[in-house]
């Protein structure tokens, strides 16, 4: 087992300091219990923030630091500045209500920006350092997520993993962020980037595609010459330990209590953090409701709400949390007698123990959130109650909600909604409970926190590693000057040019022309276009130049200026009647889409259509093309914003025996090329010969440049060789 290196925020422990003593507390939450075992078993490190040890004296601190290495956690400790900046300031005014949807919570200026690049500097330092060959890292959450990116400039052959446990919003709300891309392009820098929901994994992979323009095939994304997998991976909880607890004669004792003190009233439960994102006044006002239109549940319901201090320096916190107080205050006031208040509220925090023994003794457990990542209490609720009786009021928005589906599911937003939901829960019977609670507990217990690490870090193992050399440009020119007789084969578009909006607009500059020319001229070299362009563009565009050029992918080739255009043999052009109706209603139905006819192929481009609904569209495209032309001799190609249906057989691969006609043994072949048509070329190529990609999308190619810049300095360094 490869040793694992967690990276996260906060490490999971707790620096506890009573005068001159200081203890190191392992936190017993759902990602410490599960992770704890392959940090363990492979000898692994935790690196991450131990919390505010600025008061504690350098022997204590001392002390610490040998209770955590004990623990095998590395402390990165955030000065006082970085708090208030990168962890309160970017991490929780900014990307926080940005991810829940709170656009309104946001900052004007984002300032903290700097101070956010900064401390990931710092985390992916920190991790770079302590990194041996072979690692396995895994970075957690939206505070770190420039890390992966860091992490990949620094270790090009690391195995990463990045988890983000908050929503991924619509990527309508993405895109109003300033730094947008730098995030999108940090997250990148991972082998696997995980989401707890499908929705979330796909609102990413739209971003990828609106902010960056990086189509996702079926699970990934080709970026810099790597796969990155997408993906769900819903976290689950230490199952176990909650039923365990559950029958613990103690908290079965405390359960007893609660239930008798509660003096035949029934109780509902609510367990959040103290955050905005949590839906307590919407849930308090649900309780308010069906008080006010039911007079009968007066004296017969109270709500026990546990609201854990949490980010009390951010002030959207502390006004939140008047919010609630006022409330509270308000609800018992109307409805609270002298002997009981509807509204018992606890601004404090629990254990596990005492968790399960309200777990258990609830009769509904209120989940409200307005917008939530996961949300393990609902999944502890359930864990707890192997009675199975009880009933759970879900979010529809809380990611738990994918996974559990026999809960209540409410919209926290219509408050009535919410009122008949408690209402219906506290009014429906056993046998509906036992039946909902026993599918909900099959899920947690079949889905725990063990299946989501295992499942995360075999994903994170299957990825295929690196192929080819990055970059490498320097050796490249170095073998091509080093050899007398060459034979070179340049794809154009995105090869020798950028690409542009419309196919014609894609002209050569004068500047490439003469490079063009000058290389053909040297002494010993053999230029070829290789091109998926019409003969009569590459004829009036270089017809020209002393080079080769093969249009069509090959089908039709010229040797040299004024020499004819040749067509390969056997190619018959009529199926195209074939494929054309199917391409004329898609592109009727997809706006900005457009027909390209050449001599052998059909091309229906999506350059300038919505890049969601073009790469949507080309997707079933391709499918009833299929289906059209059956077992026809035909092709269908998925190129850049292209889908392509042509004759089987040609292709570029075709253009490499003829450039090598009339050449001397020991040639040396080079082929540059940048979409899926140049594999065909890299495929064909002899043995010993050279390919460069000049993009970073996954390639056979044995070196990569980046894009048609890198690819004319090769063609200067020939020139000055
Ligand atoms: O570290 P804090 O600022 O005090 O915040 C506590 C943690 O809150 C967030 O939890 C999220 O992760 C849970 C597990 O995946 C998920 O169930 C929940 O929906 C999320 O909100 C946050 O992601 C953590 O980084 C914080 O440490
Ligand atoms: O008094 C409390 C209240 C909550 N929790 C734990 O805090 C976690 C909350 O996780 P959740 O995913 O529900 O929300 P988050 O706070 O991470 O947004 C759960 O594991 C709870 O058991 C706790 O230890 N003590």
């Amino acid at each position: 087992m490869s040793r694992l290196l967690l990276v996260s925020n906060r490490l999971p422990v707790t620096v506890k300091a009573e005068k001159e003593h200081v203890s190191v507390v392992r936190s017993a939450g759902g990602l410490a219990t599960g992770l704890s075992g392959p940090h363990e078993r492979s000898g692994g490190l935790w690196i991450g923030w131990p919390g505010d040890v600025s008061r504690l004296s350098s022997p204590q601190r001392a002390e610490v630091e040998s209770q955590l290495a004990a623990l095998r956690c590395v402390p990165l400790y955030l000065s006082p500045s970085e708090v208030a900046r990168f962890y309160e300031g970017y991490s929780n005014r900014v990307l926080w209500p940005l991810c829940h949807y709170l656009l309104d919570r946001m900052p004007r200026h984002h300032r903290d920006w700097d101070a956010y690049a900064k401390a990931n500097e710092r985390f992916a330092e920190l991790v770079a350092r302590h990194y041996q060959p072979g690692d396995t890292i895994w970075v957690h959450d939206y505070q770190l997520m420039l890390v992966p990116g860091l992490l990949r400039e620094r270790l090009p052959e690391a195995r990463i993993g990045y988890f983000h446990h908050i929503p991924f919003p619509s990527s309508e709300i993405f895109q109003t962020l300033p730094h947008r891309e730098k995030l999108l392009r940090g997250l990148l820098g991972a082998d696997v980037v995980g989401f707890h929901t499908p929705g979330y994994a796909y609102h990413f992979s739209s971003a990828l595609l609106r902010v960056l323009g990086l189509e996702t095939d079926m699970d990934h994304v080709t970026h810099e010459g790597r796969i990155v997998r997408l993906g769900s991976f819903p976290m689950g909880i230490d199952a176990e330990s909650f039923e365990r607890l559950a029958h613990d004669p103690g908290v079965l004792g405390e359960v007893s209590v609660i239930q008798e003190r509660s003096d035949g009233q029934r109780l509902l439960l609510g367990i959040d953090r103290l955050d905005y994102t949590k839906g307590i006044p919407r849930r308090l006002l649900a309780v308010q409701r069906l008080l006010e239109r039911e007079p009968a549940w007066r004296g017969r319901l109270r709500l026990v709400q546990v609201a854990v201090p949490s980010r009390t320096q951010v002030e959207d916190y502390a006004a939140y949390r008047d919010k609630v107080d006022e409330l509270v205050g308000r609800i018992n006031g109307q409805y609270g007698t002298v002997h009981n208040v509807p509204v018992h509220y606890l601004y404090r925090s629990f254990n596990e123990r005492q968790l399960v023994g309200l777990y258990r003794a609830a009769d509904v457990m209120l989940v409200t959130p307005i917008r939530d990542g996961m949300n393990l209490v609902a999944k502890e609720f359930c864990a707890a109650r192997p009675d199975e009786d009880g009933v759970l009021i879900l979010s529809e928005f809380a990611g738990a909600a994918t996974e559990l589906r026999d809960a209540v599911i409410v919209n926290p937003y219509d408050i009535d909604g919410m009122a008949d939901a408690i209402e219906h829960a506290l009014e429906m019977p056993v046998e509906e409970r036992r039946r909902r609670m026993r599918a909900l507990r099959a899920q947690v217990k079949s889905r725990d926190v063990h299946w989501w690490v295992s499942h995360f870090l075999d994903t994170l193992q299957s990825v295929p590693q690196r192929s080819t050399k990055p970059g490498a440009a320097a050796e490249l020119i170095e073998r091509l000057r080093g050899t007398r007789q060459r034979v070179l084969l340049l794809d154009y578009d995105g090869t020798l040019v950028g690409s542009a909006p419309r196919p014609e607009l894609a002209v050569p500059d004068p500047e490439l022309l003469e490079l063009l020319g000058r290389v053909a001229a040297l002494p010993g070299i053999h230029v070829h276009i290789v091109s998926g362009r019409m003969k009569e563009t590459l004829e009036e565009w270089m017809g020209a130049l002393p080079v080769g050029l093969h249009a069509e992918h090959g089908l039709w080739s010229r040797s040299a200026p004024g020499a004819p255009w040749k067509m390969l043999e056997g190619v018959a052009p009529e199926w195209k009647e074939l494929a054309r109706p199917m391409l004329d209603l898609f592109t009727s139905r997809v706006p900005g889409s457009f027909v390209e006819e050449k001599t052998a192929s059909l091309a229906w481009h999506y350059r300038q259509v919505d890049p969601d609904f073009g790469a949507w569209q080309s997707r079933e495209l391709r499918l009833k093309l299929c289906e059209v032309l059956g077992r026809s001799p035909l092709e269908v190609l998925a190129g850049d914003k292209v889908v392509e249906v042509r004759p089987r057989g040609v292709n570029k691969g075709c253009v490499v025996a003829q450039s090598l006609e009339g050449t001397e043994p020991g040639t040396l072949v080079a082929a540059f090329g940048d979409d899926r048509t140049d594999e065909d070329l890299f495929a064909a190529l002899p043995e010993g010969a050279i390919s460069v990609h000049s993009d970073g999308k996954a390639s056979r190619a044995g070196y990569r440049v980046k894009g048609p810049a890198e690819v004319r300095k090769v063609l200067v360094a020939l020139l000055q060789g």
